[in-house]
């Protein structure tokens, strides 16, 4: 697992160096704005953002980043297809480019790589960049070979409306930062090093809380009011890496400490919804709304109980609520670690909200992920009839690169 968000100061060097001509004078003078200056002190060689601007992830490691660190505020998503042409060796060479970038732009390097200038006086903001190849990156180089079992298509449901633009890909980029110009400024570096090289085939852009915008920061709200992501598998769940993470000796060896995104834009019926009485929507979640404690419980973290009734004898948390749908428990253990951003992109002709969730799961295997829960909500999930699911896409995100080297190299030099 990465290792965990730290705020890191700022030098004072690569503060000089990212703050232009008139915040270095500023600096200098110790007289820069509350945004940049948390606790400057005479002589020091550090000067410390405050912790949204300073927080680094480590780009190097077991696995990627962006997997298990926390939920940003900005989120978006990019799929690429291969310019006609591209072989392995570029294919190669785009990794290495794309690796190398995203590495100096989430420790905050970004005065040294940046010629757009949106971050330049920017901290890394806990920015991200996860990288993924889908099923058809493997045809078109020549590497079915190597294409794992589990980058098999996801089998088709009966409540999908997939849009094939929006859906599928070669290669995949998840873009995470708690700061907007941050994530913008690596979405273009990164596209402007594809030039040549591969091709835009869709964008998705998204958001969650900011951190610091409620006493509780680790619950999120979606789009529908909820309290979302509670149910989580946890660090410190005994399985926590089995589920999420390819083993060391996984199968193939290429997807070692690599990991299996399930990416779906599933738009939300917000006005029928918003309709139903808050009771009814507590029902159709097993969940109440305020803090998120399971029907019949006293807190958000108190745990669900499914066998629970009421006076009456009936279930406390309804038979086709979400969270029995979809719990471990009904589905024999299978379990994902949900991680997604809400999305509000405006109206669509009829005067609904194109609004839902990108939702973005994490699993070492999606047919013990993913796959049997969806099939298992496609039938009878009380969620269901306000959802629609519109785009899909499966994703192996190889395991992290070690330093001097880059994502996807076992695969493609393998
Ligand atoms: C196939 C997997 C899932 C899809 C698709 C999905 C869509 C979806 N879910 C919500 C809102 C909530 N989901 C909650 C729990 C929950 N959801 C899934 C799986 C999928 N959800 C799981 C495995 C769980 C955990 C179940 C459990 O063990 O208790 C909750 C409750 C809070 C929580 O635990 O996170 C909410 C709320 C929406 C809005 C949505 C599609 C837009
Ligand atoms: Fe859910």
């Amino acid at each position: 697992m990465p290792e965990p968000t730290a705020p890191r100061p700022i030098s004072r060097r690569r503060l000089l160096g990212t703050a232009g001509a008139t915040g270095a004078a500023g600096l200098a003078a110790g007289a820069v704005g509350g945004t940049l200056l948390g606790t400057a002190h005479a002589g020091s060689t550090t000067t410390p953002l405050t912790s949204i601007g300073t927080t680094v992830h480590p780009f190097h490691g077991t696995h990627q980043p962006g997997i298990t660190s926390p939920l940003q505020t900005h989120g978006h998503l990019l799929a690429y297809d291969l310019v006609p042409g591209t072989d392995r060796r570029g294919a190669a060479a785009l990794l290495r480019r794309w690796s190398q970038l995203a590495a100096a732009l989430m420790a905050g390097e970004a005065a040294d790589v940046d010629g757009t200038h949106i971050s330049l006086d920017a901290g890394p903001s806990s920015l991200t960049v996860t990288f993924g190849f889908g099923a058809a990156l493997f045809d078109t180089l020549g590497l079915t070979d190597a294409l794992p079992t589990a980058l098999a298509p996801l089998p088709e449901f009966s409540a999908d409306a997939l849009d094939p633009d929006r859906s599928g890909g070669e290669l995949w980029i998840q873009i995470g930062a708690d700061d907007a110009l941050v994530a913008v400024s690596a979405l273009r570096l990164l596209h402007r090093a594809a030039a040549g090289s591969a091709v835009q085939r869709w964008q998705m852009t998204g958001f969650n809380r900011t951190p610091g915008a409620t006493a509780r920061p680790m619950s999120q709200r979606n789009l529908m009011g909820q309290i979302d992501g509670t149910n989580n598998p946890q660090p410190e769940d005994e399985d926590y890496d089995r589920r999420i993470f390819v083993p060391a000796q996984g199968d193939p060896p290429w997807m070692a400490g690599g990991s299996y995104a399930v990416v779906r834009r599933i738009r939300m019926l917000l006005d029928p919804w918003e309709e139903l009485a808050q009771e009814e929507q507590e029902r159709v979640i097993g969940r109440r709304k305020s803090d998120g404690a399971p029907l019949g419980g006293d807190s958000e973290t108190t745990p669900v109980d499914l066998a629970a009734l009421d006076g009456a004898g009936r279930p406390v948390i309804p038979v086709n609520a979400h969270v029995r749908v979809s719990s471990p428990e009904t589905n024999d253990g299978a379990a994902m670690l949900r991680r997604p951003f809400s999305y509000h992109d405006g109206l669509l002709p009829d005067g609904a909200p194109d609004a839902g969730l990108l939702f973005v799961c994490w699993q070492a295997d999606p047919l013990r992920g993913f796959v049997p829960v969806q099939r298992k909500l496609d039938r009878g999930d009380a969620l269901s009839p306000f959802l629609r699911h519109e785009a899909s896409a499966l994703f192996a995100v190889p395991g992290g690169a070690a330093r001097g080297g880059y994502v996807g190299q076992a695969l493609l030099e393998g």
